[in-house]
């Protein structure tokens, strides 16, 4: 059985992403993986403290650029801190989000390119991508709407672009998985929560064997 892989979870906002990693990290665990569950941007002190500057609502004057090269930056020493040496212990990594969240966002909503956000994030993490990613596909409008009514996290500088901003985020996703076929399984995010952890954890036990 494979144990020592790194498996990213992506999506929109609201898709149930942070929901589902905890319960599957539980479960891996009660199945004796060691498994290490972090997120981006974040995960350790430098990258918190880029999400900080990133995610606040008060920088509306942020350029598109400066925005995809403050999560490579975020990136690269999450990555090389923390989830290199957990792979190279034997662990499994889960991250809540990863690359695809820029090309997705970055490359392809802001319009910057996926071939040139792929390149900035080259630079900053080298050219090795998760073993398996799993997209949390939803309308971006029903993933917001469980934002708001739940209201048990921070409306972001990211949560309150546009509708049409969100939907060009699922389409640059949707547009990754024909890039990435192998890599990338797509799981329906608009199904209740129990179903969608039955999906996911049906997917990785595949990936697994
Ligand atoms: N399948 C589901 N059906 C309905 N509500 C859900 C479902 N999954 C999660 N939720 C709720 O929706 C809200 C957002 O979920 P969660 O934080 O897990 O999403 P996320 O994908 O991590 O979002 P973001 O990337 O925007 O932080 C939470 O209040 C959560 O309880
Ligand atoms: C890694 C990454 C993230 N984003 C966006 C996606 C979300 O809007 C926020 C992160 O918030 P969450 O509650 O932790 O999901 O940042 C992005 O645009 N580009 C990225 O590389």
């Amino acid at each position: 059985m494979k144990r020592n892989l790194f498996i990213t979870f992506e999506g929109p906002e609201g898709a149930g992403k942070t929901t589902v990693i905890q319960k599957i990290a539980e479960r891996l665990a009660q199945e004796n993986i060691d498994v290490l569950p972090t997120r981006e941007p974040g995960g350790i002190e430098i990258a918190e403290k880029i999400r900080a500057v990133i995610l606040d609502p008060a920088h509306t004057a942020m350029d598109e650029r400066t925005e995809a090269l403050l999560y490579a930056a975020a990136r690269s020493q999450h990555y090389f801190e923390k989830v290199r040496p957990a792979l190279d212990a034997g662990k499994m990594v889960i991250c809540d989000r990863f690359i695809d969240s820029s090309l997705a966002y970055q490359g392809y909503a802001r319009g910057i390119g996926v071939d040139e956000v792929l390149a900035i994030n080259e630079f900053a993490i080298g050219k090795k991508l998760p073993d398996v990613t799993i997209l949390f596909d939803l309308a971006p409008e029903v993933g917001l709407a469980r934002i708001y009514a739940h209201g048990n996290r921070e409306v972001n500088r990211l949560d309150v672009e546009s509708l049409a901003f969100h939907e060009k985020v699922r389409e640059g996703y949707l547009q990754l998985v024909e890039r990435y076929p192998t890599r990338i399984k797509v799981v329906n995010a608009d199904q209740n929560v129990e179903q969608v952890i039955e999906d996911v954890w049906s997917l990785l036990c595949d990936t697994m064997q």
